[in-house]
């Protein structure tokens, strides 16, 4: 961010640099779990003077602003086209110990996150996921002029949308970097005859559609024109009060366009092929608070009955995270560790579980208990030394109740580590497989058959290399944790990727005994 001057508030009321500067130090601090206090001293200044800025009520000099970078171990400043690298030394080969809990989902907490636009009353979500994927949906929200504030500790967020959305000064920039943009078109169509909004991004896993969600959003009159960077959407209102939509693909993220946009319409809408994946179940379980009726959660036909005006003050609780309960699951796994991962939303591992089970992992799993939002049922896995066999078929995802696309990857290092020959398919994306080829650079035999399917031949004898981080957040958390099991030292290089999906992952896994340390160029 460069500096400029500024002041703490905007004619029109919305968010100024100085303030946008102090929010950002805040959740950097929170993330690092330091108090004002400890950032204060650690950067020479007093802690109500980290108080004033976090407020956006001090203007802060470069100065300030720098050592309050180094001491955060943020780029909270850059100048010019050179931002800091940042960089990780992983000692690996030995192996980790203790319990860690599974933290809130990125998926769900974008969905509810743009869910909240339909809400007149004030949601407040709690302890969600601090990943730059919230901090983007946040900076989309501001942009148009809702109101989202962080509670004092960092896991609550508090989000109040006013009658009048500006969509005129949408925060274009943050929208690009995100593919959950597209899911601001279900609750803006709604409220709005016609609004633009940026092309959707994310991580490069080649083609990703929206057409879907063009298609299934058309029943609630949204037409769409893409031109230069932007979709133009206008918005028939005479939509009959019945609504009948097939969905072509049963993907997550259309789902929930569907869900939103019929959350809205007066009437009862029918969702056929409907995903009834742990983000759509999120959704669906907030909305109920809000008053809107869904039948078929869970399954694959949804009845939804919306209403047009919705202003209620609720608090919702997002469910643990299935993908970073495979991932810490992986890290104790091919480390050979015991370790204990708690708040296992079980509905969504059942088939990654009976997968390692094929695979000879040892492993137990607690009782059931219920999670914050009392719908998710979680356990604790413990996970035990094992001696890994391939699976005699080969690992490929499915939509829900499959084995889950964005935890597929983890069983390419997992399979690396099991005597035998694993065939991985990954039908669902283009360009996610060969990321995972660099697991060869630590020593895996991985060999891309083809764009979608994975040989890979174990077990491995893993040793430290360099490799740098592949732009997609499954994969960088893969390597990663295979850096773990590699004897000596390795370096990931440009991990920034990691923090779009994981909170502090570095970090938890330093407090499973992990030798994990960041650097910068
Ligand atoms: C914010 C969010 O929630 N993101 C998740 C969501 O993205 P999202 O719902 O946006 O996923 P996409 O719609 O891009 O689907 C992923 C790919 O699968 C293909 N496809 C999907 C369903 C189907 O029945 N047939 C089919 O071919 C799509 O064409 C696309 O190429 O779902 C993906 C697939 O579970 C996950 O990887 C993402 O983490
Ligand atoms: C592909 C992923 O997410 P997104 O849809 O946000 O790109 C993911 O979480 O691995």
């Amino acid at each position: 961010m460069t500096q400029q001057s500024s002041h703490a508030s905007t004619p029109s009321g919305t968010t100024s640099l100085v303030q946008q500067v102090g929010s950002l130090i805040r959740s950097a601090r929170l993330g690092r779990s330091l108090t004002q206090a400890e950032l204060a001293e650690q950067v020479g200044t007093s802690q109500s003077a980290i108080n004033r800025i976090e407020h956006g009520s001090q203007n802060i000099g470069v100065d300030l602003l720098g050592r309050i970078s180094d001491a955060l171990g943020r780029d909270l400043i850059t100048l010019g086209d050179r931002p800091r690298h940042t960089h990780l030394r992983v000692h690996g080969g030995h192996q980790l110990h203790g319990s860690i809990d599974v933290k809130t989902s990125k998926n769900g907490a974008v969905a509810l996150l743009c869910a909240s636009l339909i809400n007149r009353g004030t949601t407040r979500l709690h302890r969600v996921a601090r990943i730059v994927e919230v901090d983007r949906i946040i900076d989309v929200l501001r942009s148009l002029g809702a109101s989202v504030v962080w509670s004092e500790d960092g896991n609550d967020v508090e989000i109040h949308v006013p009658a009048d959305l500006d969509l005129t000064h949408i925060d274009a920039d943050a929208g690009r970097r995100t593919r959950s943009i597209i899911m601001f078109l279900g609750p803006l169509l709604g409220d709005h005859d016609e609004f633009r909004l940026p092309y959707a991004g994310g991580c490069d896993l080649g083609e990703r559609s929206v057409q879907p969600h063009l298609i299934a959003l058309q029943h609630f009159g949204l037409a769409i024109t893409a031109e230069a960077g932007w979709y133009h959407a206008t918005v028939d209102p005479d939509v009959p009060e019945n609504v009948s939509i097939v969905l072509t693909e049963r993907g997550d993220t259309v789902t929930e366009n569907a869900i939103m946009a019929a959350a809205v319409h007066e009437g009862v809408t029918v969702i056929r092929n409907a995903s009834p994946n742990y983000m759509v179940q999120d959704l669906c379980f907030y909305l109920e608070l809000l008053g809107v009726r869904i039948e078929g959660i869970g399954t694959t036909t949804l009845r939804i009955t919306g209403r047009s005006v919705i202003d209620e003050d609720v608090d919702y609780w997002p469910s643990e995270d299935p993908i970073e309960g495979m991932s810490l699951l992986t890290a104790g796994i091919v480390t050979g560790s015991e370790i204990t991962v708690r708040r296992v939303p079980i509905e969504f591992m059942e088939i990654e579980l009976a997968t390692l089970h094929e695979m000879g992992l040892r492993y137990d799993v607690s009782p059931e208990y219920e999670a914050h939002n009392g719908r998710t049922r979680l356990v604790d896995v413990t996970v035990h030394p094992s001696r890994l066999h391939a699976p005699i078929d080969k690992i490929h995802s499915m939509p829900f109740p499959g084995l889950n696309i964005d935890n597929l990857p983890f069983f390419t290092a997992i399979a690396a580590c099991a005597t035998g020959h694993t065939l991985i398919h990954d039908w669902v994306y283009e360009g996610r497989a060969i990321h995972l080829t660099d697991l060869t650079r630590l020593g895996a035999d991985v060999r891309l058959r083809d764009p979608h399917r994975l040989d890979v031949t174990g077990p491995t004898h893993w040793s430290g290399a360099e490799v740098s981080c592949p732009p997609a957040l499954r994969p960088a958390v893969v390597i990663l944790i295979a850096m773990l099991a590699a004897k000596g030292e390795s370096v990931l290089r440009d991990v920034d990727i990691i923090a779009r999906g994981y909170e502090q992952l570095q970090e938890r896994l330093v407090s499973l005994g992990a030798d994990i340390e960041t650097f910068h160029d």
